[in-house]
């Protein structure tokens, strides 16, 4: 059977549930007593949370810093999101000669650890881009290229039309999908960070079919009420996520998680007039 695209089941949720929030969910040790304080919390948000989002984005790092210990947490969270039906958006950035890239493409997108997408790092040149996407479109699932990343340090490289051309190979990457489907959206998505609100126009433009992340909600200083030019103009086309900004909003109180996740919900669906 043809599974379900990434783009169609994301969007079907953002629209069932009325929301455009990306759960960002990244446990950091020093914030808790114990291991075990760590992986009941982060567990419990994202239950507490699960209505408000349109999707669920771990970033590697935090569990790649606690050991097999950590992967087997994300391991278990990615199943928690899957059984509460939310798209699970894998945060690793990776990006690597082809060869490599193919097994990072088997290890994330297609293999028994995969997630529904991966963000990806599109450094080493347009074709290390192939096996990611390759792998997304035959499992139904996607890729996020960092296109435009959140961090006031990204200039150093991203400017001086790196980002644009960048743009160029995701909308181009994205095109004979859909041409093929007659979809709106394509698997080859673009993270664009939520603090360039004066660049959404830009963005969006230059990738039409494209999914776009947008991270820096909250702990960054992205604000909703500016995001709206992100979106495609019946309001779905993207996702803007918050990491820190939920899981920590009052510290450790997962009710207080819960209420700040509704909260930028309601914020992304004023902005966008919902
Ligand atoms: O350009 C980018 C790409 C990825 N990120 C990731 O998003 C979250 C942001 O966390 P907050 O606590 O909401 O600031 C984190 O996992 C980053 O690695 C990003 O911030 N910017």
């Amino acid at each position: 059977m043809t599974p379900t695209p990434f783009a169609q089941r994301l969007t079907e949720r953002s629209l069932t549930l009325g929301t455009r929030l990306c759960l960002g969910l990244d446990p950091r040790l020093d914030a808790y007593e114990s291991r075990d304080a760590l992986r009941q919390h982060t567990l419990a948000v994202l239950d507490g949370c699960a209505p408000y989002a349109a999707c669920v984005k771990p970033q590697f790092a935090f569990y790649e810093a606690l050991g097999l210990w950590g992967m087997q947490l994300l391991e278990d969270l990615c199943a928690a999101a899957r059984s509460l039906d939310l798209p699970i958006i894998l945060d690793g950035k990776r990006g690597d000669i082809g060869s490599t890239a193919a097994a990072y493409a088997q290890a994330w997108l297609m293999g028994d650890h995969a997630g529904d997408a991966l963000t990806v790092n599109p450094f080493l040149g347009a074709e290390t881009l192939t096996p990611f996407v390759e792998a997304a479109q035959a499992n139904g699932g996607a890729v996020f290229v960092l296109v435009k990343t959140s961090n006031p340090g990204q200039a150093d490289f991203q400017g001086e039309g790196v980002s644009e051309r960048v743009a160029q190979v995701v909308a181009r990457l994205g095109q004979d999908e859909v041409e093929r489907s007659g979809s709106e959206l394509s698997s080859v998505g673009a993270v664009v960070g939520a603090t360039h609100p004066q660049e959404l126009a830009q963005w969006r433009a230059a990738m039409p079919h494209a999914l776009l992340l947008l991270p820096g909600l909250g702990a960054q200083g992205a604000k909703a009420a500016d995001l709206a030019a992100a979106f495609l103009p019946d309001g779905t086309g993207a996702v803007v996520s918050a990491s820190r900004g939920i899981q920590y909003a009052h510290a450790l109180d997962v009710d207080a998680a819960g209420a700040a996740a509704k909260s930028f919900r309601d914020e992304l669906n004023a902005a966008l007039k919902l």
